[in-house]
């Protein structure tokens, strides 16, 4: 197949020994397909040491979420990346047919388990456990999900509901140092 490609290619011959090259090497396993991957279960092979390695490149190219089959693994950017949440980012994955096709998101499982509870047909409850060591994320990761449903249930035409969403926000955020003082894990009842 790449020499294929390379017998294809009009432009300069360096220009496609370069090109041939950067194919080669993404074949041969280098840290460009890697970050692409997007689910853990996806590394070839599957092995304590592949799945750390395609987290630590997906970090280094500052994305800091992946699959891991139906989990999601999130990493501690440590340092603010406001553009990866804000309301419409939040939207986007709201509104989008198939949310789980947009690339991996906490939004993704916001939106899943919204979508669940919404559900006119079957509605179920739904919980989501947020686990990690100390300094993981998990208070903001759960900070997150609230701010979430806080902006996608809010009626993007009524001013009303979106000052009653905004004191439910603020009320559901204050009630987080008493969640946590339950333990670590922190459950998301929703429903
Ligand atoms: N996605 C993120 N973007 C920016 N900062 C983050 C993110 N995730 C975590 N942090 C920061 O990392 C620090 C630790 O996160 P957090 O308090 O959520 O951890 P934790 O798992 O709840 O820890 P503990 O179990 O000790 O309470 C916080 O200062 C938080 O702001």
């Amino acid at each position: 197949v790449l020499l294929q490609v390379h017998g294809h290619s009009s432009g300069s011959d360096a220009q496609s020994r370069a090109s041939l090259r950067g194919d080669l090497q993404d074949f041969l396993g280098g840290e460009a397909p890697l970050h692409q991957l997007e689910d853990l279960t996806k590394v070839n092979p599957v092995t304590l040491e592949t799945v750390l390695r395609c987290l630590q490149v997906r970090y280094m190219a500052d994305i800091f979420y992946t699959n891991a089959g139906c989990t999601l693994v999130a990493l501690n950017p440590f340092k603010p990346i406001p553009e990866l949440y804000t309301p419409e980012l939040m939207q986007e994955y709201h509104v989008a047919p198939q949310p789980q096709t947009l690339k991996p998101h906490i939004f993704t499982v916001g939106e899943q388990t919204y979508r669940n509870v919404k559900s006119l047909i079957e509605p179920v409850n739904q919980s989501i456990v947020v686990s990690g060591e100390s300094g993981a994320g998990k208070t903001w990761t759960s900070r997150c999900l609230m701010k979430f449903y806080a902006v996608v249930a809010a009626s993007p035409t009524s001013w009303e509901s979106h000052r009653i969403s905004e004191r439910i926000e603020q009320r559901i955020l204050n009630s987080n140092p008493v969640m946590e003082a339950f333990g670590k894990l922190i459950p998301l009842p929703l429903g």
